[in-house]
């Protein structure tokens, strides 16, 4: 947050605004005064402070009709109202009425400190999330899909450009990165929007209940099979069919769906008859295909029929500056649910979701936000409200920026992870570890953590 914050200090009394604004010209504020509620409406006019820090009892104009008046004005500045020992009464109608807090005078110089640094984050805070709000609403989305980072951005326009011709699509990325939102994209702004959208997880089912699935059966094809069934391929007819770890995929199924690719029909197993399906094909792979075939394990044939149009989506480390915008899009999709609705993140949370390399991509950030909206009783999420182990990279993060690490910091780190990988189990914990249970709770005392 920015030291050289304005704030405003309006009182009648001359030692006050003396005593205040030395206190806080000291903490690097840039303060200014007025004496009255009428001329600190014209100051504010003239150049808006940060904050205002307002006596209530004031001859023209005081405190509380201050606060209105600027509220009136829609003006959205924290207001710290200021009052005599025994008027608290009117102090707490001014929260009412949407003041910050209040200071009771005598002053305690750390109140002071600590009410406007407390202010002024919120004034900070509230301000960045304004802004993710309007970007969210405004531009940089695509469907459901969220960012502004070159990166995604040049994935939106390669689904812009896919997304009217029939060819098929490779959608090539680490798990969690959006492939599925992406194929959803594609398949929303094709021709065949009316049309089904079907999902088939390569990588779910052994081969031939797979083959089944994709295909269809005809009754009594085999063991179980008392109907004849439509495949997944065959649902798709006239829409999009969505081939989740094509890579998975065994060596037969490869040629069938080759085969499907080549001649647009299928047969269902168990018949000979062969059936034309009309259907757009979006594969999606974590792993590098191209490598894949290099290796031998994947047909070349079917990687150069998948791979018309290929769009490379990067894992969320390679694009940083998506995250303060997904983490406001999750942040409305599951804080409004909650009672009290949260609605805003920490700058220190934020810093340490910037900071950390998210292995998950956008689901472990989703997952992330989700579970720490579960948790807090507040309506801003704070570090301690996010899991150990983005907590615990930022330390590693800070080591590794030194270029050393500590071999205390190395054993907490080690500690911590084992118990998050366990679900916070001590005896797994302290039998992975080598170390008796009693001792791994003295550590954790030690480091601070609840236990
Ligand atoms: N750009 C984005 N904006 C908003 N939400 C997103 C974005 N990308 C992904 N998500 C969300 O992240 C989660 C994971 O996305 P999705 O399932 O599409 O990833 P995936 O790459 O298909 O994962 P996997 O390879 O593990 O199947 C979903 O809940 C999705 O809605």
């Amino acid at each position: 947050m920015d030291v050289h914050s304005h704030v405003l200090v309006v009182d009648d009394d001359e030692d006050t605004r003396g005593l205040l604004s030395e206190i806080l010209a000291k903490e690097g504020y840039d303060v200014e005064t007025a004496s009255d509620g009428k001329t600190a409406l014209e100051r504010i006019t003239d150049r808006p402070p940060d904050l205002v820090m307002s006596d209530i009892h004031m001859p023209s104009l005081d405190g509380m009709s201050l606060l209105e008046e600027l509220r009136s004005r829609n003006q959205d500045v924290p207001v710290i109202l200021m009052t005599a020992f025994g008027s608290l009464k009117t102090a707490v109608d001014g929260l009412r009425s949407g003041a910050f807090d209040y200071l009771s005078k005598p002053f305690i110089v750390d109140d002071i400190r600590l009410v406007v640094r407390r202010a002024l984050e919120h004034k900070h805070l509230s301000r960045q999330n304004q802004a993710l709000k309007e970007q969210l609403r405004d531009r940089y989305r695509f469907d459901n899909l969220v960012g502004s980072s070159a990166g995604i951005v040049s994935v939106y326009k390669s689904i812009a450009r896919v997304a009217h011709t029939d060819s098929t699509v490779l959608l090539q990325g680490e798990s969690g990165t959006g492939k599925e939102l992406i194929a959803r994209a594609v398949h929303a702004n094709s021709a065949r929007s009316a049309g089904p959208f079907v999902a088939v997880d390569g990588g779910s089912l052994a081969e031939t209940l797979l083959e089944s699935e994709l295909f269809g059966h005809e009754r009594g094809s085999f063991t179980g099979a008392v109907a004849s069934k439509k495949g997944l391929l065959e649902k798709a007819h006239q829409g999009t069919c969505f081939l989740d770890e094509v890579a998975d995929l065994s060596p037969v199924l490869q040629g069938k769906l080759l085969r499907v690719i080549q001649e647009r029909e299928i047969r269902r197993v168990g018949s000979n008859a062969p059936m034309n399906i009309d259907v757009r094909i979006i594969a999606a792979s974590k792993k590098d295909l191209d490598q894949l075939v290099k290796a031998g394990t994947f047909r070349e044939d079917l990687y150069y029929r998948l791979n018309v149009v290929t769009i490379q989506i990067p894992p969320l480390r390679e694009r940083a500056e998506d995250i303060p915008l997904l983490t406001q899009y999750f942040i409305q999709m599951y804080g409004q649910k909650k009672s009290p609705p949260v609605t805003g993140i920490a700058p220190e949370a934020m810093s340490l979701l910037t900071r950390y390399w998210w292995p998950g991509n956008i689901r472990e950030l989703e997952h992330a936000i989700e579970r720490a909206i579960a948790l807090t009783p507040q309506s801003v999420i704070f570090p301690e409200d996010l899991p150990q182990s983005i907590q615990t990279a930022t330390v590693q993060a800070a080591a590794q920026a030194r270029g050393w690490v500590t071999l205390a910091e190395l054993e907490k780190d080690h500690i911590l992870r084992v118990l998050e990988a366990h679900n916070q189990d001590l005896g797994r914990a302290a039998a992975i570890l080598g170390i008796h249970r009693k001792t791994l709770l003295r550590k954790l005392r030690y480091f601070g953590y609840p236990c």
